[in-house]
């Protein structure tokens, strides 16, 4: 879709900072995005794909594109929950990856429902209210802007309810975790509920699934025994289907499939077991699904 003179730009909220900002420059970078080279800029128009980049706080974003004034953006998927703004998710982008979780002191036994009567610290009240008050468990929330894990030591609360991603901040604290996850989060795209999907979204978000899938997949070529290219099919389906196409050696064909990388070595191991040679595996730098 070429860029029209007549439709104004997407608007799209990118983390100016913590763990979200670079992997999302780069994601963006990927895509074939112009992204900015100093982080002082605050905007940035990439006039040839029609979209300009707002660099804001990742806890605001959610904010900005429930009320519309950015169409869409990244942010975590806890953030956005957290933020109860009018947007929504629209796919998941496979980095940022974290657990929402309780935590306290070792060895004391809690629960969530022991919880009641109890304070928790968190810089998520709007996600752990709404967790606590479907559970029916009456707690009170302490607001801290950050490091929570020290809250219980500074006594100022009981328990903790905070982003894990290694757990070592939480057990250099002294602290445990207990009670299911509240939240599987990711870094994600939202855009603003109820709206008509704004003009450019499709071509993003179709662009961000081409690095996913880049990422994910390989493609994998291979010469076989034609009457072993059934079996041989059934071991790399492709995307959709493989391509098998006549070798000049009689009774031989090559295939050609895309497979997913986690797992792609042992399909090899799998395929010259078989009888497969010449095994294949390149890079995807870039794809439409
Ligand atoms: N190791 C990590 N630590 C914290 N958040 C992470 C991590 N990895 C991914 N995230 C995700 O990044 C987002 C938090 O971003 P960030 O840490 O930038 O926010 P913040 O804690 O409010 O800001 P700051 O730490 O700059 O004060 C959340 O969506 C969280 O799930
Ligand atoms: O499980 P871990 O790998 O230890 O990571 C989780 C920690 O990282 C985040 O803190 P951040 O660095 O964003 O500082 P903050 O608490 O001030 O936000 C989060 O709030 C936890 O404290
Ligand atoms: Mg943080």
């Amino acid at each position: 879709m070429e860029p029209s003179p007549d439709r104004p730009l997407l608007r799209v909220a990118v983390p100016n900072k913590g763990s979200l900002s670079d992997a999302a420059i780069q994601m963006l970078r990927e895509a074939g995005y112009r992204q900015r080279g100093d982080n002082k800029e605050l905007i940035l128009a990439d006039d040839a794909n029609g979209v300009e980049f707002y660099y804001l706080r990742p806890r605001d974003i959610a904010v900005y594109v429930g009320e519309g004034t950015l169409d869409v953006g990244i942010t975590g998927r806890d953030m956005l929950l957290d933020s109860r703004a009018a947007a929504d998710e629209t796919a998941a982008l496979g980095f940022g990856g974290t657990r929402f979780r309780f935590a306290a002191p070792a060895g004391q036994d809690w629960s969530v429902e022991r919880l009641a009567g109890s304070r928790i610290a968190t810089s998520y009240p709007g996600l752990v209210g709404s967790y606590l008050a479907d559970r029916g468990v009456d707690a009170r929330l302490i607001k801290l802007d950050g490091a929570v894990e020290s809250a219980i030591r500074l006594g100022v609360a009981d328990a903790v309810a905070d982003v894990v991603e290694t757990g070592t901040t939480l057990r250099r604290a002294g602290l445990e975790l207990f009670g299911e996850p509240i939240l599987e989060s990711e870094a994600i795209l939202i855009a603003r509920r109820g709206e008509v999907p704004p003009a450019g979204l499709d071509q993003l978000a179709r662009r961000l699934d081409g690095v996913l899938v880049a990422r994910n997949w390989v493609m994998m070529d291979y010469d076989i025994a034609a009457e072993l290219a059934d079996r041989a099919a059934a071991l790399t389906p492709g995307f959709e289907s493989p391509t098998v196409s006549p070798l000049a050696r009689e009774g031989w064909v090559a295939v050609r499939a895309m497979v997913r990388r986690e797992g792609s070595q042992l399909i090899m191991d799998q395929l010259y077991a078989l009888g497969a040679r010449a095994i294949l595996v390149t890079d995807i730098a870039a794809c439409r699904i």
